[in-house]
């Protein structure tokens, strides 16, 4: 089976590392990281642009799992949002505190000492900055460790005495998270009337076995300009679902058609689920994937671990027979996810559009 990590073997793509800033050194906001000019103004909903989020009363909904109607709720989340907040789900607190510990050691390591584990340009797993950030004239404000299967190697590079603490904390979060988005898809799936025999790699059987994941730990450090800063740009995930954590800093938002950015605050215990561009293609495009950006502020560094949930990589995902009719024609033809994550290296924000019928 063609593993994930060699989905950009034929992109490789070159982020500069060695420019990589100390953003704890710096007080003055470089050109390079500056999104809009001084005083600039904006009206419009224009996603690459940092200061115009909306202070409306829409939320994301935050669903509790242990509600008998959660599976209808869910449902009903991602349709009209394509992500909603979890809480009641059962997994420990103490493995956010893991993961968390974790994730803040390796970014208060120096700058030398990460770059021992970056990434390289073809691959997925290691410390850089995120990938879409070839898209923009403009760096983001963020540092971001990739982990797609194990963190062993990269780890042992930045703590060579101590990796093993470390490594188990990602193994078990990982195999915690994988559980926990395999029971969200079939809610999801069955909210539409879709059952486990009519998708096998999704199955009890094949699923948890087979099923690919990968997680980004994400550092937002805190910003001498933060209103003229951005810390991840615009995008979608090329999931099936994404789960996030998120430490108490705010600064995710969504983007709500009709509405404009809308902010999704940490919830105590909460996790962020985000549908994917994989699940928009299953669906037909009823489960939208959703827009998401991330604003840093003055004074706290903000700290989250998504975890990207994908089926086993060489299945082909298409629209679901069950969503497609005389009046509603498959909108997307079937791709693997090593395809699509080669399709959004070249295509970004476009990929979806791109493998459309
Ligand atoms: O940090 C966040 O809240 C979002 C992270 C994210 O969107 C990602 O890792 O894809
Ligand atoms: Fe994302």
């Amino acid at each position: 089976m063609p593993s994930l990590s060699e989905a950009f073997r034929e992109d490789p793509l070159h982020l500069h590392l060695n420019k990589l800033l100390d953003f704890n050194s710096i007080q003055e906001l470089p050109d390079s990281y500056a999104w809009t000019q001084i005083g600039e103004h904006h009206t419009t909903i224009n996603p690459n642009f940092p200061s115009n989020s909306c202070h409306g009363d829409e939320n994301v909904p935050i669903i509790n799992l242990n509600d008998p109607n959660a599976p209808k709720l869910i449902g009903n989340a991602c349709k009209t949002w394509g992500v909603f907040q979890l809480v009641n789900h059962g997994i420990p607190l103490s493995l956010f505190d893991d993961i968390e510990r974790t994730g803040m050691a390796l970014f208060s390591l120096s700058t030398h000492q990460k770059l021992k584990a970056a990434r390289t340009p073809e691959g997925m797993s290691g410390y850089g900055r995120a990938r879409i950030s070839s898209f923009f004239p403009k760096l983001m404000w963020s540092e971001c460790f990739t982990i797609v299967e194990s963190p062993l190697e990269h780890f042992i590079q930045l703590w060579p005495n101590d990796y093993t603490k470390h490594c188990d904390v990602v193994v078990e979060y990982e195999k915690v998270m994988k559980k926990l988005a395999q029971k969200l898809i079939w809610m999801v799936l069955t909210s539409i009337g879709i059952s486990k025999e009519e998708l096998k790699w999704a199955g009890p059987k094949d699923g948890p076995k087979e099923a690919c994941s990968a997680l980004h730990l994400n550092s937002y450090p805190s910003c001498p300009d933060p209103d003229r800063a951005m810390g991840l740009a615009p995008h979608t995930d090329s999931t099936l679902l994404t789960i996030l954590y998120q430490n108490d800093v705010s600064g995710l938002e969504v983007l709500k058609e009709g509405v404009g950015w809308v902010a999704v605050p940490p919830v105590p215990g909460g996790l962020v689920i985000n549908i994917g561009d994989l699940f928009h293609i299953l669906s037909n495009g009823s489960f939208p994937s959703v827009l998401h950006r991330v604003l840093v502020n003055r004074t706290r560094q903000r700290f989250s671990v998504a975890c990207l949930y994908g089926p086993p990589s060489n299945v082909q995902i298409r629209p679901h027979p069950k969503l497609i009719g005389p009046n509603r024609p498959a909108l997307y033809r079937p791709v693997t996810w090593n395809e699509y994550l080669a399709t959004k290296a070249k295509y970004f924000n476009k990929a979806l559009s791109s493998v459309q019928l």
